[in-house]
């Protein structure tokens, strides 16, 4: 079942949170049609290789975010036009790349979040290597599975998780 998240402005989570919301700082740009949004997170993490989210990014991702940790490597793009376009198509709510992207004119036209650390028209390996939702840390937050993200032009937050 999708399981859709209707973003919160992240200014008002932090209002409403304060420092139980976790905040990551790192300055992402926002390439995506849709500039706020918000779902369930899922991880990959991988290094100048996009395989893993290419495939990913095929499956149904049910309203959910996709979290990458490309360890901030601008020399090759983990996603373009094509990749985007079929997470929009499978029901992804958005992309996080702690990476760059390619193709970022078209990405603008898409129903999808995406944001990234920049751009770059060199494209990634495709072998695979890499991890699929084991936990993530840039910006001085860890992403885990299943954790609820919200982001928009503020920045990037997760939800506090319910002891
Ligand atoms: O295939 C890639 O590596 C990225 C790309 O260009 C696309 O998603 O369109």
């Amino acid at each position: 079942m999708p399981e859709t998240v209707t973003p919160v402005p992240t200014a008002d989570l932090v209002d409403r949170y304060g420092t139980e919301l976790r905040v990551c700082d790192v300055q992402f740009r926002q390439f995506g049609g849709h500039r706020g949004f918000a779902g369930r997170v899922r991880t990959v993490s991988c290094h100048e290789d996009n395989g893993l989210l290419r495939d990913l990014l095929r499956t149904p991702g049910d309203g959910a975010v996709l979290v990458v940790d490309g360890g901030g490597s601008l020399r090759t793009a983990l996603v373009g036009d094509l990749i985007a376009g079929a997470a929009q198509d499978n029901g992804w709510a958005g992309l996080v790349l702690h990476g760059a992207v390619r193709d970022s004119a078209a990405l603008a036209d898409l129903r999808l979040g995406v944001k990234a650390l920049g751009t770059i028209p060199r494209k990634s390996a495709k072998t695979g290597t890499g991890s699929v939702d084991a936990p993530v840390t840039f910006g001085g937050i860890t992403f885990h599975p299943g954790d609820i993200l919200h982001a928009d032009d503020d920045g990037i937050a997760l939800l506090p998780t319910p002891s």
